[in-house]
């Protein structure tokens, strides 16, 4: 029987309790939102495959809790992800201060080449913004990553952010199987765009 998918990516969703992480995955895996808050005990994950290039791409999405107290659990998982994405809540300043130690936590637990994206949610609530775009974008250009700002609510960007990692990770990973000749695996790619604005002012 032929494969159901050509390729298989294992992503992870990483930040502080709150930022909605969960809802996240379930607005990609199922175009679903509660607001009651339940946070994740340990670690869950959901799966959907998607059609990235003509190319099956099944995306096992993995869900971390944010809490401290998970942390030696959660990061258990790192390794073995080869797209983490790191989430902050657009009306949270901490969550995004934060972003740096999400950050040094993948430098000491996951792989080498792993591919990450910024994500900043809850745009759907422009009144209590904190945390300015253009900080975000600064934040994640001197990172080299690309950055979207999302609303698991409304439904923004959310589809745009998962595709634009999936398909990150599938041009590296057919850079990487082409012939010598072709770009090193490690040069900088093209400058990355950031993700259209959040249209929900
Ligand atoms: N307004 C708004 N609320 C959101 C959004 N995403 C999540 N929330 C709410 O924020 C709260 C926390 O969401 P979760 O997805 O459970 O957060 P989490 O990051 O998974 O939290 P932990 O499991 O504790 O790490 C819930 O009450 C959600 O309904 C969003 O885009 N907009």
């Amino acid at each position: 029987m032929a494969k159901a998918y050509d390729h298989l990516f294992k992503l992870l969703l990483i930040g502080d309790s709150g930022v909605g992480k969960t809802c996240l995955i379930i607005r990609f895996a199922e175009d679903n939102f509660t607001s009651t808050y339940i946070s994740t005990i340990g670690i869950d994950f959901k799966i959907r495959t998607v059609d990235i290039d003509g190319k099956k791409i099944k995306l096992q999405v993995w869900d971390t809790a944010g809490q401290e107290r998970f942390k030696t659990i959660t990061t258990a998982y790192y390794r073995g992800a080869v797209g983490i994405i790191l989430v902050y809540d657009i009306t949270d300043e901490k969550s995004f201060e934060n972003i740096q130690n999400w950050m040094k936590s993948i430098k000491e637990n996951a792989s080498a080449g792993v591919e990450r994206l910024l994500i900043g949610n809850k745009c759907d609530m422009e009144g209590k913004r904190k945390v300015q775009r253009d900080e975000a974008e600064k934040l994640a250009k001197e990172h080299g990553i690309r950055f979207f700002e999302t609303s698991a609510k409304s439904s923004v960007n959310v589809e745009e952010a998962f595709s634009t990692l999936a398909r990150d990770i599938l041009q590296k990973s057919s850079r990487k199987a082409a012939p010598s000749s072709s770009r090193p695996l490690l040069e900088p790619g093209p400058p990355r765009k950031t993700g259209g604005k959040c249209s929900l002012a």
